[in-house]
């Protein structure tokens, strides 16, 4: 049940922003390897890196676009060989969520980034998994595993992962689709989505982020994902904007990624405002915080200073971020409760 949002000065605006509940339904785990333990991996494992120092890998985080990203951030992936290594990554983003007051997290993973380099399947699963469950013990936060096909490459090459992964079937909740999107439409994975929707898999993928409103639509119809990460494109196409808001399908928006990625020139132009204001069920999510620059909070209050968004904002994030997610209905209903309380005695 929503609650009347009573107006926040801007100067409490960020200490409301910092302590309310929030979902986080867009993260990549291999992007919250920070260049610290990049190093500290590489040397852990005897891995070459082709950069002298933390300082000189920072230096290289100077983005133009999608690609310019994912060639770094699969190089710092090369790092990750052992189960330890996948638990050390994933324990790292958790405990950094968990200080935002993330209480739910949705941990998108790449697979094929590691077993194209040897490393096993269950290597990966395992780490990620025994990471959740102690957080969720440790940390109090929840946290469930999204499995990522690369979409440049092949969908025989998706069939494969998926065949792969299925002894763990337990251990995630769903599948996605990420890389390089321009050239790789949604349709490319019609079939393997399809044996995943039969499998009882949730569905997600990226979609709209550089591409065009085209490749939302063909997600929805085609691959029939229950949300789209990033989708910002959409705002480009008026009968899109109408069925997002329709079916309620979720946006997982990324405003810091895209800053860095350069698909809003300016944090000022994002248009995550009028994504809400036109009844959309968007969500304010970090994607690759170790390379762009700010974990969950750091997103809020950036986009928040930058765009003029306002406590009533926060409420409908807040809310949206927990009916996006996959969490069980009554779950929902007592992380909404929390969402109300904390909202209510702000002052
Ligand atoms: O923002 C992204 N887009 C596509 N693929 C990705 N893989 C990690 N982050 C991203
Ligand atoms: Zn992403």
């Amino acid at each position: 049940m929503n609650i009347a949002v009573k107006p926040v000065s801007p100067d409490r605006l960020p200490e409301l922003l910092r302590r309310m509940p929030k979902a986080e339904l867009h993260i990549h785990i291999e992007g919250s390897l920070e260049p610290d333990l990049i190093f500290a991996l590489a040397q852990r494992n005897s891995v070459a890196i082709p950069y002298a120092s933390v300082d000189e890998l920072r230096r290289a985080y100077a983005f133009t676009n999608l690609q310019s990203f994912l060639d770094i951030y699969y190089a710092g992936a090369s790092v990750l060989l052992h189960e330890q290594d996948f638990y050390d990554m994933a324990r790292a983003y958790l405990a950094r969520a968990a200080m935002d007051n993330v209480a739910h997290t949705e941990i998108f993973f790449d697979p094929q980034t590691h077993t194209a380099r040897g490393v096993k399947m269950d290597t990966v699963i395992n780490g990620l998994h025994c990471a959740c469950v102690d957080a969720q013990a440790e940390l109090n936060i929840s946290a469930s595993l999204i499995l990522c096909f690369l979409r440049h490459l092949s969908e025989t090459e998706a069939f494969e992962t998926l065949e792969q992964a299925l002894p763990h079937r337990d251990k995630f909740i769903g599948v996605g689709l990420d890389s390089s999107e321009l050239g790789h439409p949604p349709e490319k994975f019609a079939r393997v989505f399809a044996r995943c929707r039969e499998l009882g898999l949730h569905l997600v993928a990226h979609a709209g982020e550089e591409g065009p409103p085209a490749y939302i639509w063909t997600a929805l119809d085609i691959l029939k994902v229950e949300r789209i990460d990033h989708g910002v494109q959409s705002s480009k196409d008026a009968a899109l904007m109408q069925r997002l808001a329709r079916d309620r399908i979720p946006l997982t928006v990324c405003p810091l990624s895209n800053l860095k990625l350069c698909v809003f020139p300016q944090l000022a132009d994002h248009n995550i405002g009028a994504l809400l204001e036109a009844g959309l069920v968007a969500t304010i999510n970090s994607d690759d915080p170790a390379y762009f620059g700010g974990y969950m909070n750091e997103n809020f209050l950036q986009t928040f200073a930058a765009t003029g968004l306002a406590a009533q904002h926060a409420y409908q994030l807040a809310c949206n971020s927990f009916e996006a997610s996959f969490i069980e209905p009554g779950a929902k209903r007592r992380y909404l409760d929390q969402v109300n309380e904390v909202f209510a005695s702000f002052d």
